[in-house]
């Protein structure tokens, strides 16, 4: 079965600097992962890297079958929703929320294609889906944080990926809010048709069981992965942290404290 995403042995060197070193991630069909490090900790460099934005100065990169070099990378693209602040902070801001979901259609940042009433009901049903659909005629600026993620989250579910990266998507959400959104997130983990998921963050609290791998990245190296109860637990985070911490499960939220 082919995998989703294959790095072996990648690091990424840039002004002398060792950014990634020796990366070996595997994300298998059914899984969805959190990749958890702290700021510069190498998280944008390796979504970087598994858009083809930059390239691996050793080591090699397989997507959804594709080696990098070997195929086209704005048809792999296409492949890939990613949803990240720096995309929210480019939408036009008068546009209506359903013409900014229907716009993930043709990966534009505006909308300036004719689009359909198929590609309509599409942006609809994902609205209903994501549970925004109540501001479907709303413009973009009047959306609050929370509301404009779900919106991007649609959007990039208007092209069908197989892969959809969520990165830092809760960053400037109130308590909330944010759960709100890791609710909506949780019941698309739960769609058997939906996308691969990565949910990149630097905050432990988010990362619920949906996500059932875990990758914990630290100063460009893995550190550990695998199972998530086996990552969000006391031992494996105070070691990664370098600080010892308590970790309580409730439900599918862990909350945490430093010793
Ligand atoms: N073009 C570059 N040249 C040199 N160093 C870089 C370059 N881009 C990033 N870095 C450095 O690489 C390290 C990893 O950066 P990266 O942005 O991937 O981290 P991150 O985990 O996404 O951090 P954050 O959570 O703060 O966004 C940082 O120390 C950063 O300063």
């Amino acid at each position: 079965m082919e995998n989703i995403i294959e790095l072996s042995g990648v690091s990424f060197m840039r002004d002398g600097k060792k950014l990634l070193s020796d990366i070996n991630w595997t994300i298998q069909k059914g899984e969805h992962w959190a990749v958890l490090g702290l700021n510069g900790s190498g998280k944008t460099t390796l979504l970087n890297m598994i858009n083809g934005y930059i390239w691996p100065t050793t080591g090699s990169i397989r997507v959804l079958g594709q080696t990098f070099g070997k195929t086209s990378l704005p048809e792999l693209r296409k492949s890939i929703g990613w949803v990240s602040s720096s995309i929210q902070e480019r939408i036009p801001r008068t546009q209506l929320a359903r013409h900014v979901v229907i716009s993930g259609k043709y990966a534009s940042i505006g909308l300036y294609e004719e689009f359909t009433k198929e590609d309509e009901d599409k942006a609809i049903h994902l609205m209903e889906k994501l549970n925004c659909v109540g501001l479907a005629d709303s413009p973009y600026e009047q959306c609050s944080q929370g509301e404009r993620q779900k919106l991007l989250i649609a959007r990039a579910l208007m092209a069908e990926p197989r892969i959809l990266i969520l990165d830092e998507p809760c960053n400037g959400l109130d308590l909330f809010a944010r759960e709100i959104l890791l609710k909506s997130v949780e019941e698309l983990a739960g769609d058997p048709n939906g996308p691969a998921l990565i949910y990149v963050t630097h905050h432990p609290e988010e990362i619920s069981p949906v996500f059932q791998k875990t990758l914990l990245l630290r100063r460009g190296e893995v550190f550990q992965q695998g199972d998530t109860s086996d990552m969000i637990e006391k031992t494996s985070l105070s070691r990664f942290f370098e600080h010892e911490i308590h970790v309580e499960w409730r439900g599918n939220r862990a909350s945490f404290q430093l010793v």
